[in-house]
């Protein structure tokens, strides 16, 4: 891909769901009309890409991930011409969209499984994973513990058991068959040629399996996703796929391939950790883990994320820091679904507003292009009394009008109810308010997303530690694309004081990003700053005159 398609690498991603963003016929549940009529906002808040999770013709019963039509819309969603005006809206102001592309599984009442399951005889029989016993692939783990025992069920038309690494609803396809890899190639092209700029490829290491291993990250995954990347490079050059692949790095970095898999790929093992540095108020853990990635090629690029539609999963890392996550982050039993935990970003930090500050900072600042997850941005709540992950899908909050300004429709309509609690209600935190507050969540944000566009080095340099004897403090300098800044943040709630080593800029100025504020120049001696509590500087380090 040439250097002008690497776009991103700059790009701000923004996470949204149709159904909760805004709903523009009153019948309480998003559309993609509302999302049209709200895409000046996102622009306005200065993101690139739009992320859409699924909104394909579906039961619902995994939120739209168990697709019965993947060439369709739910029809709550509107229709493929408003899907179409949707991504021409959006290409009008400058936006990118990506879609979900679920290829492990459909759901089961897709009409290849209904066929597959009643028809020993159809060809669509050996589009699915089945089995005479439930014993076949049995080191696969099961992921969603809550609710299944086992990765077979037994499906009384077929008699036989079928295979899938989720929910029982949830058949996994079977990709030794050909027609199955085609098939996926095909719905591809139908959503490219739609004009959709990228593919966030949900749960791909379960593609294939085979006896005797986990069935995850098989080099037959590895094989055909190089086939679906090569489809991509030849047809539709410019557009992405962003893997989801929860592992250890060691098993992502396959999916970049030599350059030739993934363009990106979510950093699943640095996110827990963010959160685990900032409650021991002690670096290590982010440093650890950035030390222990893989370099990847060069045309490659993290997607670093804070929160999304899912728990904030706890699958790669330790038992010891799964335990000590779950009791700093997750007071309550009903915050714990399968291995994470179900809460937004505000209510993880209580809401404190410098903690928030914080974590953006290193969400911006540390290798990799950010994704935000709507409403984040101006620090909605959650409602953990609501099922499987749907507290941390409630309705965008727009104003302190009914239903946080998301829908017209009676309160008892919408498809979940708004967040009203007195600290993260619609009343007290919506967008329409933030706009007119210049102290606001919101009004930060946007000065944020402005100035890391100003410096392509996020995206695109190196990072280098600095290793300050005061552990609380995490200082780095990123460095590329003729920049060079150092980052300082304070992970304490308290005060540091902090002495960098700066001998190789000794003569340079850090320049303070956010007030342009030039501080004393680096000498000889250790470069000595206090940053406040959860304080952080982005500093730009400015060469001597003539140097
Ligand atoms: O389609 C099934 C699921 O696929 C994604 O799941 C991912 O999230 C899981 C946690 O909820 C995680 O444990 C797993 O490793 C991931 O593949 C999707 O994001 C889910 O919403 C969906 O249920
Ligand atoms: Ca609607």
């Amino acid at each position: 891909m040439t250097v002008e398609n690497q776009w991103y690498k700059d790009a701000i991603f923004y996470e949204l769901q149709v159904k909760s963003f805004y709903d523009s016929n009153a019948d309480g549940i998003g559309d993609f009309r509302g999302l049209i009529e709200k895409l000046d906002y996102l622009k306005e808040l200065g993101v690139d890409c739009i992320w859409v999770t699924p909104f394909y013709p579906s039961p619902l019963k995994d939120d739209g991930y168990d697709i019965a039509d993947y060439y369709g819309v739910h029809p709550d969603y509107g229709t493929l011409q408003d899907t179409k005006l949707f991504i021409k809206e959006a290409h009008r102001r400058g936006l990118k969209v990506m879609f979900d592309l679920v290829m492990n599984h459909t759901s089961d009442q897709h009409a290849w499984f209904q066929e597959a399951r009643s028809d020993p005889k159809s060809p669509r029989r050996n589009y699915y994973v089945w089995s005479d016993d439930d014993q076949r692939y049995n080191d696969a783990r099961i992921i969603f513990i809550d609710t299944e025992r086992s990765n077979w069920t037994w499906d009384p038309a077929a008699k036989k058991y079928f295979w899938h690494r989720f929910f029982s609803h949830q058949p996994d396809l079977n990709f030794d068959n050909p027609r199955v890899r085609h098939s996926m190639f095909k719905i591809m092209r139908h959503w490219l040629d739609m004009g959709v700029d990228g593919f966030r490829a949900d749960a791909i290491p379960y593609l294939f399996e085979r006896d005797g291993t986990n069935c995850e990250n098989l080099p037959e995954t590895h094989a055909y996703l190089k086939e679906v990347r090569g489809l991509m490079d030849r047809e539709y050059p410019g557009r992405i796929l962003l893997a989801e692949a929860n592992q250890w790095p060691a098993d992502v970095r396959p999916y970049f391939g030599d350059g030739d898999e993934f363009h990106m790929a979510f950093n699943f093992p640095v996110m827990p950790r963010i959160f685990m540095a900032l409650r021991r108020e002690d670096r290590t853990p982010i440093e650890e883990i950035i030390s222990q990635l893989p370099a990847i090629p060069e045309a490659c690029q993290w997607c670093l994320f804070l929160r999304n539609h899912d728990e904030l999963t706890l699958e790669m890392v330790t038992d010891e820091e799964r335990d000590y996550m779950y009791h700093e982050y997750a007071k309550d039993a009903r915050m714990k679904p399968n291995l994470g935990i179900r809460r937004r970003l505000a209510p993880l930090v209580d809401n404190g507003r410098r903690r928030i500050e914080l974590l953006n900072s290193l969400l911006f600042s540390l290798p990799g292009s950010p994704i935000i997850y709507y409403g984040d941005e101006i620090g909605m709540g959650d409602n953990i009394y609501l099922g499987d992950r749907n507290g941390v899908r409630t309705p965008m909050q727009w104003s302190g009008d009914r239903n946080g300004g998301f829908s017209r429709a009676d309160a008892a309509r919408l498809y979940s109810p708004a967040i009203v609690d007195a600290v993260y209600g619609y009343q007290s935190i919506n967008v329409e308010a933030q706009l007119r507050d210049p102290s606001s969540l919101l009004n930060w944000m946007k000065r944020l997303i402005r100035l890391r566009k100003n410096y392509p080095v996020f995206g695109r340099g190196d990072i280098a530690f600095l290793h300050p004897e005061n552990r609380k403090v995490l200082a780095y300098i990123r460095s590329g694309e003729g920049q060079t800044v150092l980052v300082v943040n304070n992970l304490s709630r308290f005060s540091q004081p902090v002495e960098l080593d700066l001998g190789h800029y000794n003569g340079w100025t850090p320049v303070e990003i956010f007030g342009e504020t030039r501080f004393p120049p680096i000498g000889e001696l250790p470069y000595f700053l206090s940053p406040g509590p959860h304080g952080f500087y982005w500093f730009r380090l400015e060469p001597p005159a003539g140097a």
